[in-house]
């Protein structure tokens, strides 16, 4: 029977190594205050909320076995369904400095066979008939056909599962083809794809539009401290969050993708969807590592998101 739930894909996941100082001097020795190293990679992160919010959740994706291992007491951790396959090697690890800004360091990927793809393959199918929305995010290893997410949306298209797909560059271009549910670019990297300079609203609104035209039916637009822009064949809303104390924002866009999944799995309005996935991503940047860490943050915070509709 179909579990009301949330199946995610990772293809590339990481373990996050962080490091805070106050400054970074290039060409110097940086001493690091705090650092910690955890299991990571966008759908993973995505499943991490998702769990905490007591969405039931499965999380795929290929590891590398030697240090798969903080990616399986993770998802035991949280009670994440953990359906990650393991090929030889080690995942990679991303290196992320916080300091007056954060600066990251996003490392290429494992490298695996055709053997571990159908295995992966083979779990996807098997978790089909379970779960109807499905998010699919992140880069994908070298070892990967750059269109490899097309066939993958156009699998989970085929049989009728809604996805909701965060990508950047050459994936990100060669999967929105297969016309996904739901995108999740930055500005950035919708400017990068339009080839345009993104900033007003206006402008991210206007390309927006032209996607659905072409048959995606939310297009959701992340703009760090400026909050969302959330484009349908229909409507058009905006979430302003409010200032808060910026620690770390890595996984806040992450953060933003599961809330939104999440209210749209519970088919609420738009505006209480957005409401609570801008203070969710609000809250994340207040901390390092994703996951609702306090309930009651998230509320206060998203009492004071802005939300407008355009007309
Ligand atoms: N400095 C910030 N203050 C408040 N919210 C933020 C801040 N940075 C990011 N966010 C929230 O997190 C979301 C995702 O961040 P963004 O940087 O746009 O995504 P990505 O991590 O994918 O690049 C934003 O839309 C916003 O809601
Ligand atoms: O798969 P990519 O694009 O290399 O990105 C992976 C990185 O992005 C993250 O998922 C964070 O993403 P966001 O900051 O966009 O939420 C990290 O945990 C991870 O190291």
């Amino acid at each position: 029977m179909m579990k009301q739930g949330i199946a995610t894909i990772t293809m590339n996941p990481a373990l996050d190594l962080t490091g805070q100082l106050s400054s970074v001097q290039l060409g110097e020795v940086n001493c690091i205050r705090e650092a910690s190293l955890r299991p990571a990679g966008k759908g993973v992160n995505v499943s991490c909320v998702l769990a905490d919010m007591k969405v039931p959740v499965a999380a795929t994706g290929i590891l590398g076995d030697e240090n798969a291992q903080a990616f399986n007491t993770l998802c035991a951790n949280r009670t994440i369904q953990d359906e990650f396959l393991v090929a030889p090697g080690s995942t990679r690890i991303n290196v992320k400095i916080s300091a007056d800004q954060v600066t990251e360091f996003n490392f290429p990927g494992l490298e695996f066979n055709q053997s571990v793809i159908s295995q992966l393959e083979s779990t996807i199918e098997r978790l089909l008939p379970d779960f109807s929305l499905w998010v699919m995010a992140g880069s994908l290893p070298a070892c990967l056909p750059r269109d490899y997410y097309f066939k993958l949306i156009s699998h989970l298209n085929a049989h009728g599962k809604k996805v909701l797909f965060d990508s950047s560059g050459v994936p990100f271009a060669e999967g929105i083809k297969a016309k996904p549910w739901l995108i999740k670019p930055n500005a950035s990297e919708l400017s990068d794809w339009a080839g345009l300079t993104l900033e007003s609203p206006e402008s991210q609104m206007k390309v927006a539009r032209e996607l659905i035209q072409d048959g995606i039916t939310h297009v959701v637009i992340s703009n760090g401290a400026q909050g969302v822009l959330w484009v349908t064949a229909t409507e058009c809303w905006q979430a302003q969050p409010p200032k808060v104390e910026v620690i770390s924002t890595v996984g806040a866009g992450d953060t933003l993708v599961a809330g939104i999944a999440y209210g749209l799995m519970k088919q609420e309005t738009p505006e209480q969807i957005l409401r609570r996935a801008t203070a969710l991503s609000a809250c994340a940047v207040t901390q390092v590592g994703v996951g609702v860490k306090d309930y009651q943050q998230v509320e206060q915070i998203s009492h004071l998101i802005q939300i407008k509709q355009h007309i």
